[in-house]
């Protein structure tokens, strides 16, 4: 059950004016998030504190509990962990306008709260939550022959859902195992050639290397495949690697690292709320989560949410 936090009180040259006005909220912290050690739960609660939240805390020890957990609290909502901590807990939330979620980045890619300009050192990060607006963030929806999942990040196939299926996302974490499969996904790749419709109208559907419909400007390990993506314009981003024209690995892995992968002459992408994509018994990834069909030939579609969630967006760095 939640502890209520009773902040230290600050030195008086410290005292911030607006603690009168505190607004209560729930801190759910992953102590398994790979940064947890970087933001331990005292710390966490102090900084949003600092930030006008008077917070309970729950460190969970398995997602499963967050079912349960979640049924019963409403209003504003931080989730402390990586992007699979946010995906475990938003599931749980869709279409609930009682909650407002804040996203405390500690993982390594942290690409949700990235579009949401929430990044950086999780204490830093929670005490910008004071300035931070909520704002309707979409969700994807895939529909294919084994039925219907939800995603926050993106949804695909081809390269990098052949990486993740050899990887195993539920094993332990390796760089090692990660650079193998690459490398094994990279050798043993087919090109596939899957007729695709965006909005109803059919797109030049050459044999594709990459095919992933995007929500956030990257997912995965960091991968910013649709840089002007918005998690708020009820829009989903489809991009494409073209099969034929395979640029070497490494031409690629260096627009990745350099933010410039978008720009390839074999990266194409297209703007749309709903996509139709033949089936050939391809793997798919949704976020993490693998899915393959047991019977292809079918289509699998892909149709935006939009504004299926409420999240803190912070403030512009510039602004
Ligand atoms: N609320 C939770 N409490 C405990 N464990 C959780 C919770 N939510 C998710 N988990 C599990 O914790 C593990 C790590 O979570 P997460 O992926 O968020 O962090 P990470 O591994 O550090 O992130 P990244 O993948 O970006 O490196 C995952 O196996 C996930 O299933």
């Amino acid at each position: 059950m939640g502890q209520r936090f009773h902040a230290r009180v600050p030195a008086p040259a410290q005292r911030r004016p607006c603690l009168s006005a505190q607004r209560p909220a729930t801190l759910i912290y992953n102590p398994r998030a790979g940064s947890s050690h970087r933001a331990p739960p005292g710390a966490l609660c102090q900084a949003l504190h600092d930030a006008a939240f008077a917070v309970t805390l729950h460190v969970t020890a398995h997602p499963e509990l967050l079912g349960p957990l979640l049924a019963q609290t409403s209003g504003t909502i931080f989730l402390a962990g990586g992007d699979g901590t946010l995906r475990a807990g938003a599931l749980h939330l869709l279409g609930r306008p009682d909650v407002t979620l804040g996203v405390l980045p500690m993982g390594t890619a942290n690409n949700v709260a990235r579009a949401l300009n929430v990044q950086g050192d999780p204490l830093a990060a929670a005490r910008r939550f004071g300035q931070a607006r909520p704002s309707p963030f979409d969700v994807g929806r895939i529909r294919g022959s084994w039925g219907e999942d939800y995603f926050l990040e993106a949804c695909g196939c081809g390269l990098f859902a052949d990486i993740l299926d050899d990887y195993g996302p539920h094993l332990a974490k390796s760089p090692v195992r990660a650079l193998g499969s690459a490398l094994e996904a990279f050798a043993m790749h087919q090109p596939l050639g899957l007729h695709v419709t965006v909005d109803g109208r059919p797109v030049p559907s050459p044999p594709v290397a990459v095919l992933e419909v995007m929500n956030t400007p990257s997912t995965g390990n960091g991968l910013h495949l649709a840089p002007h993506a918005r998690v708020d314009d009820g829009l989903l981003n489809l991009v494409r690697v073209d099969g034929l024209r395979r640029a070497p690995m490494l031409t690629y892995a260096h627009a990745l690292r350099r933010g410039t992968f978008h720009q390839l002459p074999s990266v194409h992408s297209a703007p749309g709320r709903r996509f139709v994509i033949a089936d050939q018994g391809q793997v798919w990834h949704l976020d993490t989560e693998l899915r393959r069909s047991a019977v292809p030939g079918g289509v699998v579609e892909v149709e935006v949410v939009p504004g299926a969630l409420r999240l803190l967006r912070a403030p512009d760095q510039a602004g």
